[in-house]
């Protein structure tokens, strides 16, 4: 079904194509900057995903976006218009083209799935016929083909999730806006949602701005990240590298959560200066991750390496991981050139102490 919803989407992705682009906007409330000189660019078919915390200025930002905040200064442009001095009346065109989805789903709750689906084409002034075929494009589309005649109440969290996405799809839109899509939905839900917005933006070539809080979003979906601190874009990169290596402290203290720390068992045995091995930290990503690391430690230094804690994670299908080592420390010139080789062929590495006995 989705190889026939291509035939009728997006026009094919130009590279370099810029979908949304926002620059130096400010939109301030009395003292305090929502939104303070951001810059972005949102290219056709890419995922960007927008983290931030509470209160980092994500729903100013989409406000500003689709025309429901005016910003202080700065020009935001959809598909080439500046929409920034339009009125209401030459608004709603552009707004067609994005279409959005909720974290509450914001469904019609008197109205079957089916027409909450066709509500936006209904605005179309398309005929019940076309209203009538796209629906049931969509409802194939999102795996809801049997609850056309359901109303929301009738449904799960997820299953509401799937016809607000259809909903936000059924004019074609040029960018799907996802603010906090998953916020309200179980784990096992979520990656299904997410799983739905990946498979539509491959196959559809449809270009999708995640707003999210959640770190696991952006792993699971994005394909760049940027990260939103008091209004401000603190980090920006394809996800797999700011995951790999983050540099901004709001990226690090979002991303603990996902990031595998030494586990207190062995931290509260850390001693700072002696003990049998030494506790290394150790981060890999890339093509430092794909080398047998081990066996070219091994091979270098003639000291075996223990595995402690930790592992390889695979993030927009490039490794990424930390691990924490055991490496022998009674010969610290043997450590020394180890550290030395980790240094050599990882992204980070940090001596957190030294343990005594089996670590
Ligand atoms: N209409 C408003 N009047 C006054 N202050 C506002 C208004 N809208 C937003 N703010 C302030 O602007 C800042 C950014 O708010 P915004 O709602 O954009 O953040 P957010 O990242 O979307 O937060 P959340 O995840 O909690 O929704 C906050 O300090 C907020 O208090």
């Amino acid at each position: 079904m989705l190889a026939h919803a291509v035939a009728q989407a997006q026009p094919k992705a130009a590279s370099g194509d810029i979908v949304v682009k926002l620059t130096d906007v400010r939109r301030s409330f009395g003292e305090t900057p929502a939104i303070d000189s951001v810059s972005l660019s949102v290219m056709r078919g890419e995922i960007l995903g927008i983290i931030g915390r509470s209160g980092a200025g994500k729903s100013t930002l989409i406000r500003c976006l689709n025309g429901l905040e005016r910003p202080d200064s700065g020009s935001v442009q959809v598909e080439g218009v500046e929409i920034t001095a339009l009125d209401e009346r030459r608004l709603q065109p552009v707004r067609r083209r994005i279409g959005m989805v909720f974290q509450h789903f914001n469904l019609l709750s008197a109205k079957t799935v089916e027409d909450n689906i066709a509500l936006p084409l209904k605005i179309e002034g398309q005929s019940r016929a076309q209203r009538r075929k796209r629906v049931a494009e969509l409802l194939e589309l999102v795996g809801l083909s049997d609850k056309a005649k359901n109303y929301p109440a009738q449904l799960s969290g997820g299953q509401k999730q799937r016809v607000g996405i259809a909903r936000a799809l059924a004019a074609k839109p040029s960018l799907l806006l996802s603010d906090e899509a998953t916020s309200a939905l179980d784990p096992e839900t979520t990656r299904a949602i997410l799983a739905l917005l990946k498979d539509i933006n491959r196959q559809l070539g449809l270009t999708i701005l995640l707003i999210t809080h959640e770190m696991e979003v952006i792993r699971r979906v994005a394909d760049r990240v940027i990260v939103l601190d008091r209004g401000r874009i603190v980090e920006e990169g394809p996800v797999w590298q700011v995951f790999a290596n983050p540099a901004a402290d709001t990226t690090k203290s979002m991303l603990q959560v996902l990031i595998p720390e030494l586990p207190p068992v062995l931290r509260e045995r850390l001693d700072p200066a002696t003990g049998d091995d030494a506790v290394v930290r150790v981060r890999l990503s890339g093509d430092a991750a794909r080398r047998p690391f081990f066996a070219g430690l091994a091979e270098a230094t003639g000291i075996g390496v223990r595995l402690l804690h930790g592992g390889i994670d695979t993030v927009q299908d490039e490794p990424v991981g930390t691990l924490f080592l055991g490496l022998p420390a009674r010969d610290r010139a043997a450590l020394e050139k180890a550290v030395q080789y980790l240094n050599a062929n990882a992204d980070h590495v940090e001596v957190l102490g030294y343990v005594s006995g089996d670590a």
